[in-house]
């Protein structure tokens, strides 16, 4: 299905442990970067789980990480909002904004305003569907009733939820089906009006239709917001994403445009991982 010709073979990768890397460059000043990573080390205890990740994402793009279990994508995308700082030594430069936001004088929790992340598990909180899009406002801010009633309108409009629950906004949130509950997460980060959506493989626990009218969201919510999103499914990654970073034992192995990678991958490694050959 590929062109192996320029490809090394997959074994010269894992026994020399020293992958053979091809990292695309967005290419800043074309491409506007919303943000990106340098030189990002991250170790549970004695484990280096990310030695090498540098990447640059392009804004109003979705990215996926991609990558066999323990590759260390979920490790990477919590580290860009800081999400390891109590389990992980987090080391290296996560620049957004043209700031180090990996350094202690960061306000971490305004900088996750900007960083919004969605969990695997849709978790909204024991509250009605308004309360679970007001909380975090509230917490930390004056609104007033309107501007709370245009925010949760919003939100829920941009996560595609707005007509099926615009009639019962005091529904404990709990009683939502899987898929709207994870659109009522994303919409709960959006009302934070972040820059950056964080998505740890946000539909792996949805059925195919709702897993569906996630993808689907994302896509529309590209025009306003930069993703990045850890996918196992390769067609989903395939479908939504335009870049794909391929991610294999705590490495960026191969970082293109997501036809690319799906295509004419550069590197052995990555076209065994896309072709179901591990993982
Ligand atoms: N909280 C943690 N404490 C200790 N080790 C961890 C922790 N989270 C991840 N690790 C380890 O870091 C390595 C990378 O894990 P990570 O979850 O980032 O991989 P992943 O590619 O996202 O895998 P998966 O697809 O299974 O979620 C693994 O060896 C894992 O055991």
């Amino acid at each position: 299905m590929v062109n192996n010709i320029d490809l090394k073979p997959a074994s010269e990768f894992i026994t020399e442990n020293k992958p053979e890397r091809y990292i695309y460059d967005v290419g800043a000043g074309d491409h506007e970067i919303a943000i990106s990573t340098k030189n990002l080390q991250v170790s549970y205890g004695q484990n280096l789980a990310l030695s090498e990740g540098d990447l640059s994402f392009e804004r109003y793009k979705i990215t996926s990480l991609v990558g066999a279990s323990g590759s260390g994508k979920s490790t990477f995308l919590r580290s860009l909002n800081r999400m390891n700082d109590s389990v992980a030594t987090v080391k290296g430069n996560i620049m957004y904004r043209g700031v180090d936001i990996n350094t202690k004088a960061i306000d971490v929790y305004e900088m996750r305003r900007h960083i919004g992340m969605v969990f695997q598990r849709p978790n909204p909180f024991a509250k009605s569907i308004y309360n679970n899009i007001t909380f975090a406002l509230t917490q930390r801010g004056q609104y007033t009733k309107q501007e709370l009633d245009e925010i949760v309108e919003t939100s829920l409009k941009q996560a595609a939820l707005w007509d099926q629950v615009k009639d019962e906004l005091d529904k404990s949130a709990l009683a939502l089906s899987g898929g709207q509950a994870q659109r009522l997460v994303i919409a709960r980060a959006l009302a934070l009006k972040p820059d950056i959506l964080l998505l740890d493989e946000p539909s792996s626990a949805l059925d195919p239709i709702s897993s569906a009218q996630v993808e689907d969201t994302l896509l529309k919510l590209k025009n306003q917001y930069t993703i990045i999103i850890v996918t196992h499914n390769m067609q989903q990654a395939a479908r939504i994403s335009d870049y794909t970073a391929f991610f294999h034992m705590g490495k960026v192995i191969e970082y293109d445009l997501t036809r690319k990678i799906f295509t004419r991958p550069k590197v052995e490694l990555t076209n065994d991982y896309i072709s179901g050959n591990f993982g």
